[in-house]
């Protein structure tokens, strides 16, 4: 037998329904690449409530093991419990928070995260909108390309990057390469964390307020969860002050946005690099008009590689889980 016949799960016959929720970024090559093993009740491409896109498609619920996801679309308490049979939750994201972990541990359901090793690409969005903001490089684009060469100086004084004092709120995979990279160009680090780490020679901060207090920029790299859940509120904000940058690349919910908003707006603080908001897709409107705002649509890890290698683990895991169950 080919290799390849070996590891198709079913015959065409028995195809596994796998309930796949957007976007499909790339969804077209893992369906091409995985069509043998699956069929695809692709939710993200309809409006319907789920109930309803099953019983068009002529699925039973209760055959359905398996749900494939990212970030852009929540598996909350009910689509867990409308799925009876439902055994395992992938998602091609690192972070799990779209997903109701408390609902899964009470149906022993597996969730398997399968980002691939895409640290350093979202290290790299956190140093682009950094540089962008305290350079202003989108703000005297979009001047350039509106009224050409000559522009009243004064409004594109940038900050240079070098000799910041970087917090980092989160010192994993992630905050340790924007860590690195920020080295390279002259900042001090400095870090909070769940637990001060032991080979960390940066200073470590359980209080937040200090930090920012601290700090001339924070990048905030940690995972949203009940802990963090606005880990930076107003007082953080003030605490870093009216020249103080804050860079998210973590998740929206990190920051109290309303309060961000109203900080900016009223010069509370000097800017912020935004890959990631409270109420994605929704960005709050306010934000565009200000040049010292750089915005992102949570993209920092759609680059082809990270893109290819997670669904490469995605189509592993769950070909581990049928091929034993
Ligand atoms: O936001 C992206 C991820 O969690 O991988």
């Amino acid at each position: 037998m080919a290799m390849e016949d070996k590891h198709n799960l079913k015959d065409n016959k028995e195809l596994q329904p796998l309930l796949v929720f957007g976007p499909p970024i790339i969804f077209p090559t893992f369906e091409a690449q995985n069509s043998h093993n699956y069929r695809f009740l692709k939710a993200f491409s309809s409006q319907d409530p789920l109930h309803q896109f099953l019983t068009e498609q002529k699925v039973d619920p209760s055959s359905i093991q398996a749900i494939l996801c990212n970030p852009a679309q929540k598996v909350s308490a009910d689509v867990i419990r409308f799925l009876p049979s439902l055994r395992i939750i992938v998602t091609t994201s690192a972070g799990t928070d779209h997903i109701d972990l408390v609902e899964c541990s009470r149906h022993s359901i597996q969730v398997a995260c399968a980002a691939g090793d895409h640290a350093g690409d979202v290290a790299d969005m956190a140093v682009g909108l950094l540089l962008d903001v305290l350079c202003k490089i989108s703000a005297a684009d979009r001047h350039v390309r509106k009224r050409g060469p000559s522009m009243p100086l004064n409004v594109f004084f940038g900050s240079k990057l070098k000799g910041k004092r970087v917090g980092i709120v989160g010192l994993g995979k992630i905050g340790t390469a924007v860590a690195e990279r920020l080295e390279a160009f002259g900042c001090s680090m400095m870090y909070n964390s769940r637990k001060e780490k032991a080979f960390i020679s940066y200073p470590f901060y359980s209080n937040v307020v200090e930090l920012a207090g601290d700090s001339d920029v924070l990048v905030l790299c940690c995972p949203l969860n009940e802990e963090t859940r606005h880990i930076v509120n107003r007082e953080v904000m003030l605490a870093l002050g009216k020249d103080g940058c804050i860079v998210n690349v973590g998740r929206g919910g990190l920051i109290d946005e309303k309060e961000l908003v109203q900080c900016l707006m009223e010069g509370e603080i000097g800017g912020a690099g935004l890959d990631v908001f409270e109420n994605e897709p929704i960005v709050p409107t306010d934000l565009f008009s200000l040049d010292n705002v750089v915005l992102s649509p949570h993209a920092s890890s759609l680059t082809s590689d990270s893109l290819d290698e997670s669904y490469k683990l995605s189509a592993e895991a769950l070909q581990v889980f049928f091929s034993s169950n």
